[in-house]
């Protein structure tokens, strides 16, 4: 059976996360969870997280679910790139998106979450959509949502049409030909070590030349914003007046009244261009002259990352045939 779910920003103002509707459990307990391509591990703000922990999250009340069933002695925790994290104990039960079920999901349940996690209300827990080999459940890994939905897809894929401070869809089974323009481009996945690792050809900064390149990163709808190597940041940000990289503010931010270039990226043969908008991320807080740019450096994280700010100017298929590939299309 396939499904269609919508992936609605957390913000009215700027793109920080998305989060999609899901039900959990008998009768339904219906949360929002931030489904996230750069990991995979399915988790929830739960009865079993602390109270000082929780402000404004949903909860997934096992306990409330004739249908739940704890998976004894297993464990999960997890670290995220950012430092955000979580961990706690693990239950099965039935799992619902967009008319897609899976009886006997796991479903990880928070005892602890990070100060990031307990500050973002609108967040009820993850949804990893990685490859199960990133999934951190002790002593048995668990599947993901997309590996026990899989068999029962026409097509075992999933699409992502996320947009700019508008609500997007997750597809689940399907390729809906109304979301792009063009045709798909198709290009090898590496899976190891579980993320959707492609190679990008080359960039482009406004409308100047190409440089062709070979940018390998991941495809991360977990995360906002969209990170790439020092050399092309720096040709980027060095066309936009007053743009520096701030220890202070942790990025390179420009005036807010400066004109922005878009960025064109290769996808083998074809390119994807984000519209400068997209790179005018937000400004520093309500009302600064300061903005914070939707481009960063990836330096110090040991990887490239495709972010929101880059996904959202595409319609992209994560297509879990064996081999996996990754499709990007214009929209
Ligand atoms: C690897 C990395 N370094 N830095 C600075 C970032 C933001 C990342 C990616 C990351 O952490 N994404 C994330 C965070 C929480 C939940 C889901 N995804």
């Amino acid at each position: 059976e396939n499904g269609s779910a919508a992936a609605i920003p957390i913000d009215p103002r700027f793109d920080i996360a998305y989060v999609t509707p899901v039900t959990i459990g008998t009768p339904p307990q219906t949360l929002y969870l931030d489904f996230d391509t750069g990991s995979s591990d399915l988790w929830v703000f739960s009865s079993h997280t602390p109270e000082s922990q929780v402000r404004g999250q949903r909860i997934y009340s096992p306990e409330k679910s004739s249908t739940a069933k704890l998976l004894a002695g297993h464990t999960w925790s997890i670290l995220y790139g950012d430092g955000s994290g979580s961990l706690g104990n693990v239950y099965t039960d039935n799992f619902t998106v967009g008319g897609v079920t899976v009886t006997s999901q796991a479903v990880q349940t928070a005892q602890q979450v990070s100060y990031s996690f307990t500050s973002q209300s609108e967040i009820h827990g993850l949804v990893g959509l990685g490859f199960s080999t990133l999934n951190t459940v002790f002593p048995n890994g668990q599947l993901t949502f997309f590996d026990n939905a899989k068999s029962t897809l026409d097509s075992p894929v999933f699409t992502a049409d996320l947009k700019w401070k508008k609500e997007g869809t997750y597809d689940f089974g399907f390729i809906d030909e109304t979301k792009y323009t063009g045709e798909i481009t198709y290009l090898p996945v590496q899976t190891d070590p579980g993320y959707w690792t492609f190679t990008s050809s080359g960039y482009a900064v406004g409308d100047g030349a190409f440089h062709p390149a070979s940018i390998v990163g991941i495809a991360d709808t977990g995360t906002s914003l969209t990170y790439l190597p020092a050399e092309v940041v720096t040709s980027y940000w060095g066309q936009v007046d007053g743009a520096v990289d701030s220890d202070y503010y942790g990025g390179y931010v420009f005036p807010c009244s400066s004109k922005l270039p878009s960025f064109t990226f290769g996808v083998g043969p074809a390119n994807i261009t984000i519209p400068a908008s997209y790179i005018n991320y937000a400004q520093i807080t309500e009302g600064s002259p300061v903005c914070f740019g939707g481009l960063q450096s990836s330096s110090w994280l040991g990887v490239n990352i495709w972010g929101d700010v880059a996904l959202k100017a595409a319609f992209v298929v994560f297509n879990g045939a064996n081999p996996p590939t990754i499709g990007w299309a214009k929209k």
